[in-house]
């Protein structure tokens, strides 16, 4: 692709570093030992807490109840005296820190299909990194000149524009430091996987009821294969998610890591999935990449060329 577009969008988050972000984090938090060092905790609203060792590297911190405090002061830890009050962009910052290390370049590619979060989840996630975010939709856009993926499905067809998001992706596969919000439809393409493979690939797996809910919150307009003309938005929406899903079938799974908003809900012990904010899922991502990459023994990634 001769990009004339620009070769890296950069979007700053509001969600990060606004000293507003209240981050419901309920649950398991795995705090690394370098992580918890020196930190204080202080529970506001804690039934249980319970320390338990997973491995000697890292302890699972479970808790029924943690929320964020609003204040960003450093916690220190009271040994003994177990009270937990976690800054959530404390909590993302430090993971990502960790996370950073064993990355060492490469780029997170979000999966998932239409309203899944990936461009949400991905502006957080590039924040706490200090990596660009690139949203390979907006990507295909610019390279033509700003038409929108609607007008290059109707104008194009869809399979012209699945060139043109290979050839993004294949682009952006050759940069460092990104995280690639991927449109919902990459993962039906393999020669997409080997390019989203020089990097770590994340499925955001969240279920057809609420992707229909967001969707139909803010219009099909934007998603040509979603679109219709009547009928109820929701209705219409889960339609044709349930079609696509169908199609695709486990083509999600092929990524390196997984995280289920369903998955995440119940082991928080709650039922309204959208109780688990963009950054709590945010936190997730990096836990689940920091498994993955230790799980591969990968101490750290070589720097891409
Ligand atoms: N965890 C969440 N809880 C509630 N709404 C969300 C969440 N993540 C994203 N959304 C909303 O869902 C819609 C689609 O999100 P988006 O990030 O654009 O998804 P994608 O890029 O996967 O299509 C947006 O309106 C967004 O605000
Ligand atoms: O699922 C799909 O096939 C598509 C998803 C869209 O991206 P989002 O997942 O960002 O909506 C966009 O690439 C296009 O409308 C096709």
């Amino acid at each position: 692709m001769e990009a004339t577009c620009g070769t890296a969008l950069h979007f700053s988050s509001p969600w990060i570093g606004s000293g507003k972000i209240e981050v419901k984090l309920n649950g398991f938090l795995k705090l690394s030992q370098k992580c918890r060092k020196g930190y204080e905790v202080k529970a506001i609203n804690t039934r249980e807490l319970q320390w338990r060792t997973e491995s000697t590297r890292q302890r699972r911190v479970s808790s029924t109840a943690l929320h964020a405090c609003k204040d960003s002061r450093a916690p220190t830890l009271e040994s003994g005296n177990f009270n937990t009050c976690f800054d959530g962009n404390w909590l993302l910052k430090n993971k990502a820190q960790d996370v950073s290390s064993y990355l060492n370049g490469r780029c997170i590619f979000l999966v998932g299909m239409m309203g899944s979060g990936k461009t949400t989840v991905g502006k957080i996630l590039a924040e706490a990194l200090g990596y660009s975010f690139v949203d390979s939709d907006k990507y295909v856009e610019e390279f033509l000149g700003g038409s929108s993926v609607a007008q290059i499905f109707k104008q194009c067809g869809e399979s012209i524009f699945r060139d043109y998001e290979s050839e993004a992706l294949l682009k952006l596969s050759s940069l460092p430091r990104q995280v690639v919000a991927t449109g919902g439809g990459a993962v039906v393409r393999p020669i997409n996987w080997k390019y989203m493979k020089q990097g770590v690939t994340v499925y955001l797996d969240v279920p057809l009821d609420a992707l229909a809910r967001r969707i139909a919150a803010v219009g099909t307009d934007s998603r040509p294969l979603l679109h219709f003309e009547s009928g109820d938005p929701y209705t219409e929406a889960f339609m044709g998610l349930f079609t696509l899903s169908k199609k695709r079938g486990e083509s999600y799974l092929n990524a390196d890591a997984t995280v289920s908003v369903q998955h995440i809900a119940a082991k928080l012990g709650i039922e309204d999935l959208s109780d688990i904010t963009p950054s709590a899922i945010a936190l997730e991502v990096l836990l689940q990449i920091e498994d993955f990459l230790q799980g591969n023994n990968t101490t750290s990634v070589p720097m891409l060329p």
